[in-house]
Parts: structure tokens; sequence; C-alpha cells
């Protein structure tokens, strides 16, 4: 490695006030030879590459974990997939190449399970890549992933940067976006089902048929994975992939149906009263169950069950939402 045994690392983590970034933060910090490095939205906006160029010429780095993205659930990327497809590129694209200019010696891009064909066989290996169409509610946002692991995958061919992308199944956990239309379903339903347990309410509306299937991943758990993929050693890391790819999936290797999860949730929130589906809402990818082996060679496995997590983030939602939530809005309502 490029940096002196006798200093630490000086880690960037772009994204660090999102629920990925601040448990990459709080992993980091057990880790005595890392320095952590983050900068705000107001003072570096990722999609401007004046911006990012010039921070990265500033500030010395060696270690960079990209976890800065428009984010969202099945309905905000469904309705607007301009400003996910557009944010996505230019964030991604411009931090890739500043790190590589700069000499950032390892990076690590997020991507997503929504990468991969709507009707992609199940556990989904990584070679699963482009090998069918993409489920339409979100393939603006999918495009964009795909074009940042290829990014990381072009970059290691034609210069040897050692980029490397983790895509991780559906996350959850405290910092998540509780916003009930922007959100994703974990956080909707935990924060749909408490309040109507409060209210007395008789009935609460589920998107969607309740029949698609999905796999959920406590975000320290991530932070974790995150975390055992940078500290691979090189060889390991690229000879653990197929040729011509960058990308390991990170997951727990089972799922749940929504209506099971809508079902877990109101007990848990302690509501007693009926549960609907809403046909008018998308029910997206019919199933999304990774497979999850080459993670798990590299020595990690998940250690909070969902019962766990579902249980912590209810509490971190009461004790934090209190007086409004962070949602997102289109580009255009923003700046
Ligand atoms: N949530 C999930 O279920 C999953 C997430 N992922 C991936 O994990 C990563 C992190 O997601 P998550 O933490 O959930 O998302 P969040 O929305 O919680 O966080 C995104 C972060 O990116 C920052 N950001 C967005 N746009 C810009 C910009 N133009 N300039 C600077 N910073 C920006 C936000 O800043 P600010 O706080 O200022 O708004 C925020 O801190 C993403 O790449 C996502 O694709 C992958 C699979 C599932
Ligand atoms: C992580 C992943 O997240 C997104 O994909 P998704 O997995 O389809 O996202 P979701 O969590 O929003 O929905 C999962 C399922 O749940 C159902 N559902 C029920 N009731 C609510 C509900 O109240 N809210 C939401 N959001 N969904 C609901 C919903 O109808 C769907 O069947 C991608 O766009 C992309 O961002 C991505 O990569």
């Amino acid at each position: 490695m490029a940096v002196a045994e006798d200093r630490p690392h000086r880690v960037f983590v772009a994204g660090h006030r999102g629920m990925v970034g601040s448990a990459l933060l709080r992993r980091l910090q057990d880790e005595n030879d890392v320095e952590t490095i983050t900068c705000d939205r107001a003072d570096l906006d990722l999609t401007r590459q004046s911006q990012v160029e010039q921070f990265f010429g500033d500030t010395r780095i060696d270690q960079v974990y990209l976890a800065a993205a428009r984010v969202g659930g099945i309905l905000a990327n469904d309705t607007w997939p301009a400003d996910f497809i557009r944010d996505n590129l230019l964030i991604q694209t411009h931090v890739i190449d500043a790190a590589h200019r700069a000499g950032v010696e390892r990076l690590l891009f997020l991507g997503s399970s929504c990468i991969y064909p709507r009707l992609a066989e199940q556990p989904i290996r990584e070679e699963a890549l482009l090998t069918g169409p993409l489920e339409a509610t979100n393939d603006a946002y999918a495009v964009a992933k795909i074009a940042g692991l290829k990014s990381c995958e072009a970059y290691h061919r034609q210069h040897g940067a050692d980029f490397r992308s983790v895509m991780p199944t559906n996350l959850y956990g405290p910092g998540d976006n509780f916003d009930p239309e922007t959100s994703h379903v974990l956080p909707a339903l935990l924060r749909r089902f408490d309040e109507a347990a409060a209210d007395g309410r008789e009935s609460v509306r589920v998107w969607g048929s309740g029949r698609p299937r999905r796999e959920f991943l406590h975000v320290d758990d991530l932070a974790d994975a995150c975390l055992c993929v940078m500290r691979a050693d090189a060889g390991t890391f690229w000879s653990g992939l197929p040729e011509r790819a960058s990308h390991i999936n990170i997951g727990v290797g089972e799922d749940i149906g929504i209506a099971e999860l809508a079902q877990r949730i109101a007990d848990l929130a302690g509501y007693r009263g009926s549960i609907e589906f809403d046909p008018s809402k998308p029910d997206g990818t019919p199933r999304k169950l990774l497979d999850v082996a080459r993670i798990r060679a590299l020595g990690w496995r998940h250690r909070i069950s969902l019962e766990q997590g579902l249980r912590a983030t209810l509490e971190w939602m009461r004790e934090n939402i209190e007086g409004g939530v962070r949602g997102i809005t289109p580009r255009e309502d923003s700046s």
C-alpha cells in the first residue's frame, strides 16, 4: 500500500450525513489507523465537477467510500427518473475520476441490487449483470448504478486503479428516510403502523399486492461488510471476481414477502386493525434475493437479525423523527 505504516489512512466518506454514510462513520471510528474526512453538501456539491476536482486537489485522501447518491423508494424512482439518472451519473463520475487523478489508493462504490435483471434467477449471482431487461420502476437509477460499477471496472482495467464496488440489498436502520411518499418499504411501514397503533386506526394500506419479496440488511451490518471488502488485499479481492467485474453482492441470504413484513411490523408496533393492499401502487420487481457466497468467502456474515433490526429501528424512529422526517424532493424544487 502507498500509505506509510506510521500514519493513519485518510478516508473520505462521501454522503456522510445519509443512512449509509453515517453508519460508515460510526464503524470507521472503531479503527485506530483511520482518520475520517467529510464535507457537507453546502460546501461540496458532488454534481459539480469543478467543486469535486478542487476538493480532491486540496485534500490529501488515501481511500474513498462513495455513499453519496440520490436515493429513494419505488415511487420516488418511478416519478423522478431524470433526477435519479442525472444526479447519480454526475456524482459517481466526478468522484471516481477525481479520485483517480488525485492518486487515491482505493475506492468503494455503493451500487444496489436493482442493477440485476427484473427476472434474474434467484438467488442472484454477480454474473447475472446485463443478462436481461431491468425493472421499469427503477431502470434510470439502475443504469446509473451499472455505469458506476463499470466505471470502477474500467479504471481498474485501464489504469490499474483499485476501485471496488458493492451491491447491497435493501437496507434499513438509523438515519433512514421515514417520509411516507419517498421512503423505502421498511421505514414507510414502521412509521405507518406505529402511527396507526398510536391513533387506534382500524385499517392501514400497504402499497401493491403484498406478494413481492425483498431481502433486508441492517445498515450497521452493511458498514461492516464495506470495511471487510476494503480491507481485503488486492490479490484476494480481484482474483475472487469474474473477469471484467468489480462488484460483490452484500446481503443476508434470505428474503421475506411484503405482506409478511407488514404483519410483523404491525405486531411489533402493537397495531390491532386490518391490513389492506393498494393495487394502484407498483409492486416493482417480484423478487430480489442476492447470492452472498462471494462476500461470505471474504469472511463476512451479517449479525443483526431482521427481528432485532426492526425493534432497534422502531426505537430509533420513535426517538428521532419527532418534528419532521427527512424526505427527498425532485431536483426542480430543491435547487
Ligand atoms: N437505502 C437503501 O436501501 C440502499 C442504498 N444503497 C446505496 O447506498 C448509498 C447510500 O444510500 P443511503 O445512505 O440510503 O442514502 P441517503 O439518502 O440516506 O444518503 C445519501 C447521501 O448522499 C448525499 N448527497 C446526495 N446528493 C449529493 C450531492 N449532490 N452532493 C453531495 N452529497 C450528496 C446526501 O447529502 P445530504 O445529507 O446533504 O442530503 C446524503 O448524505 C447509495 O449509493 C445507495 O444507492 C444500496 C442499496 C440499498
Ligand atoms: C433498494 C431499492 O429500492 C427500490 O426498489 P424496491 O425494492 O422495489 O423499493 P421499495 O422498498 O420502495 O418497495 C419494495 C416493495 O414494497 C412495497 N411497499 C408496500 N408498502 C410500501 C410503502 O409504503 N412504501 C414503499 N416504498 N414501498 C411499499 C412496494 O410496492 C414494493 O413492492 C428501488 O427503486 C431502488 O431504490 C433500490 O435499489
